[in-house]
């Protein structure tokens, strides 16, 4: 990947269906030969109108995401994450500065169904079953029904929601209805996972679990995922490169190259490079959250 430096700038279903202060410029990450940029963002900025005036959401944001990525956002409530993730979407337009996501406009690759966008909430047809909530972006590709089938049972099975299929959202727990969401998501196997705290409701044990798989389909599809989560730990345990970002203006204070290797597990977590990124992980956390 490619992560290069700064930073600024800025659901439901039919969303889906349109389907420095302190630290300075960040380090522009080198992009490695053969990795391609997914997406390159350039000196963009995200400035909201409201009735109570301007709010610089992201403001100067500099960030290329290699091909084959993972990448997580974190940083303080505010900072932006959200909006970033959200412009990479085409969900926001940015107020200046340039995106490209696969070499097109974030509109492009929308419609070309590049993505899979998994929300903070689960956005589930309450009228649709499980089996078939995860069958909408199928249908909508006209996928056949054989093949819609295969791969619904596939990813319901993959999140351990395989005899819950005939259900519909309101009969399953919060944390299986997202759980359900991420199978959607997964179901069409789109090349860009964009992914916003789509594990913080859940408990520890599901988490880890879908922490594992959701490795575990990176490695295997070369997928490019773009994650938002509060949690250093998870950030650490799932990223090649975590951007720490930081509020008002939401910019990126930091990114940081994982030293860790592709293949990880739970028990990495005790590992003594695992805390020494968690360690720069927070120390870029707290360098930009220093209170004058
Ligand atoms: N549609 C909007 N209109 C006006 N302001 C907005 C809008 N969306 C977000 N904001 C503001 O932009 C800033 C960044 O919000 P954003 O949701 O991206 O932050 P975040 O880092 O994802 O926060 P959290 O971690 O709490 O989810 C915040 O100040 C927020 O209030």
């Amino acid at each position: 990947m490619t992560i290069s430096e700064t930073a600024t700038k800025t659901e439901t279903e039919t969303e889906i269906e349109r389907a420095s202060e302190d630290s300075e410029v960040a380090t522009p990450l080198s992009k490695t030969q053969n990795n391609r940029a997914m997406i390159s963002i350039e000196d963009l900025s995200l400035v909201f109108e409201t009735n109570d005036g301007s709010v610089n959401a992201l403001s100067h944001i500099d960030l290329d995401i290699g091909e084959g990525d993972f990448v997580s956002f974190i940083g303080p409530s505010g900072c932006g994450k959200t909006t970033l993730l959200r412009v990479i979407a085409d969900l926001e337009k940015p107020t200046s500065g340039k995106i490209f996501v696969d070499g097109t406009s974030p509109e492009d690759a929308r419609l070309n169904r590049l993505y899979g966008y998994v929300f903070q909430a689960p956005a589930l047809f309450p009228w649709r079953t499980i089996d078939s909530n995860c069958k909408v972006p199928l249908e909508i590709f006209g996928v056949s029904k054989a093949l819609q089938q295969q791969k619904t049972d596939k990813y319901l099975a993959l999140v351990g929601l395989q005899a819950f299929h005939n259900k519909f959202p309101w009969q399953l727990s919060g944390g299986m209805q997202q759980r359900a969401s991420i199978a959607r998501a997964l179901c069409f196997e789109p090349q860009l996972l964009l992914m916003d705290e789509p594990f913080g409701a859940l408990d520890e044990i599901t988490r880890d679990h879908l922490n594992l798989e959701l490795l575990k389909i990176w490695r295997e599809t070369g997928k490019t995922v773009v994650f938002v989560t509060h949690s250093i730990p998870e950030a650490v345990l799932l990223s090649t490169h975590i951007v720490v970002m930081s509020p008002r203006p939401g910019r990126i204070a930091k990114v940081i190259k994982s030293p860790l290797p592709k293949d990880r597990r739970l028990e990495d977590r005790e590992s003594p490079e695992f805390v020494a990124v968690m360690q720069e992980v927070r120390e870029a956390l707290a360098n930009d959250h220093r209170i004058d």
